[in-house]
């Protein structure tokens, strides 16, 4: 019987959509198995046991394996991304085994994972099996990353001493190095000789998956295919298959009650609430709160804002274990009764996915996480930027100045947001005839041509199950 694996990161803003992968090739091809290897969470970024537990029971086709934990080293890095990779370096000799006992039964023809698990492509390659990556973030990030080790060879200082502009292949403008991930600014942390073994073990794959579509960005994507981003060797084939997001629309399972958050939606007139979500990590200090609450107030909108807890310590990774925000201490006094007719605060998740879909939302202010972005455009909502971690600056320069479907939340010196602003943005975000919310519904009918017959996306999706029986 014919398998492929696949091997997640499991941290939910990268799994969901390497399943949804799982699920797509299926759909198409359901004569296959997938085989999903899960390695403990190196940090809590949201729960991820519902949604597997969900896949699990609907969809027989899908297996998932639980790699036994393992013990990670004390590390100096400050990056929660040097977790990750430390975790997938550490479980090879599980995945080998794991290969081994599916191999058993199944005759493997593709091993995917994550741009985070390149570590593993050398069991792959050990076991004689074709190794993918897949990549949940945009096009223009990945070329960023096979760009990075031109870019580590011809510098000798760390990035963060560069006083300089980065031209990225396919970007619409140079960015400065402060705008890249956090952790490529130091050449001496742990998390930046990750990411460049990661770099350079990418294009060794047999292909690279994308959860994205041409007509998003198809600059970054012709970028890579025509191989300026790994000017030194060969690009492989690049598979563009996105949009993969969770398409269940209810924010809640069967029997259980209907999130009040929804309910409240379903009294807002059409279009006329903005949303402020900001992913699995995003965090911000009290007086930020404040400030945003002041903004919403003062702009006199409708808004359901996700509120979480600030960080309890400087690189606090713990969200899903923080207790619940007390709302009252961290909000402006009597903010929560003087827009009680208006708004509404949910303390640190909302069903995300139900919420953009729903008739009563008409603008989104995101970090950028990828997710969250392709979960936007397909709902068709506009976007206001405010990248806070990770790629998210890279996505915000792409969605603003090329893609043009978010405006930008402006930021001081220090990283900080005024009220002003958030007044400002969030009154033009909602206007109802702006450019960007045009764009943005042109936007989702690019996403359902990219994923329909005959589109790009399921050209793509052929493309790759084609390389696996050649
Ligand atoms: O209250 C919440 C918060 C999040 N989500 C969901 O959680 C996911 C979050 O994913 P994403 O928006 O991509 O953000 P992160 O969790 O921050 O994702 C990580 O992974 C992404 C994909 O690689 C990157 O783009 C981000 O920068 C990185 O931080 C999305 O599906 C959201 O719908 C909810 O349902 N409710």
């Amino acid at each position: 019987m014919a398998a492929i694996v696949l091997y997640p990161t499991p941290v939910i803003g990268h799994l969901i959509s390497m399943v949804e992968l799982g699920k797509l090739i299926l759909t198409h091809h359901p004569s296959l198995n997938i085989h999903i290897l899960i390695a403990p969470a190196p940090y809590n970024a949201g729960s991820t046991a519902p949604y597997i537990a969900s896949v699990s029971s609907t969809i027989p086709s899908i297996t998932f394996h639980n790699l036994p934990s393992v013990t990670l080293p004390p590390t100096t890095s400050s990056h929660h991304e040097t977790l990750t990779f430390e975790l997938i370096r550490l479980n090879n000799p599980n995945v080998h085994q794991s290969l081994l006992s599916i191999s058993k039964t199944h005759h493997i023809q593709a091993f995917i994972m994550d741009a985070f698990c390149t570590y593993a492509l050398s069991v792959a390659s050990e076991l004689k099996i074709a190794g993918y990556i897949f990549f949940t973030t945009s096009a223009i990030t990945l070329s960023y990353l096979l760009y990075h080790p031109t870019i580590h060879k011809n510098t000798t200082k760390s990035l963060k001493d560069l006083n300089t502009l980065f031209e990225i292949p396919g970007g619409v403008a140079p960015i400065p190095s402060s705008d890249l991930p956090k952790p490529l600014l130091d050449r001496n942390d742990k998390a930046y000789e990750f990411f460049l073994d990661s770099s350079i073990a990418m294009p060794k794959s047999a292909g690279i998956i994308v959860n994205t579509f041409e007509s998003l960005e198809p600059r970054a994507i012709q970028a890579i295919s025509d191989g300026l981003s790994v000017p030194d060797g060969p690009t492989p084939p690049i598979y563009c298959t996105g949009p993969l997001i969770v398409t269940k629309r209810s924010g809640h399972d069967e029997g259980n009650a209907v999130p009040e958050c929804l309910t409240w939606l379903d009294l807002q007139p059409s279009q006329s609430v903005v949303f402020l979500c900001f992913g699995s990590l995003g965090l911000f200090s009290i007086e930020q709160l404040k400030e945003i609450a002041i903004g919403l107030e003062k702009s006199g909108q409708r808004f359901l804002w996700v509120v979480r807890n600030p960080p309890s310590e400087k690189h606090s990774l713990a969200v899903s274990t923080q207790p619940e925000p007390d709302l009252d201490s961290l909000l402006p006094k009597g903010f929560l009764d003087r827009t009680k007719e208006r708004g509404l605060v949910v303390k640190s998740w909302a069903p995300q996915v139900a919420v953009l879909n729903h008739n009563s939302v008409g603008g989104f202010v995101t970090h950028c996480g990828w997710n969250s972005v392709l979960e936007a455009v397909c709902a068709g909502v506009p976007m206001v930027a405010w990248p806070l971690y990770a790629e998210q600056k890279l996505n915000k320069q792409e969605l603003v100045e090329d893609v043009k479907i978010a405006l930008p939340m402006n930021k001081s010196e220090d990283g900080f947001v005024s009220a002003t602003e958030v007044e400002k943005r969030v009154r033009e975000l909602m206007e109802r005839d702006n450019s960007i919310r045009e764009k943005t519904l042109a936007m989702k009918d690019g996403a359902k041509a990219a994923l329909s017959e005959g589109g790009s996306s399921r050209v793509a999706l052929t493309k790759l199950v084609e390389s696996w029986s050649t």
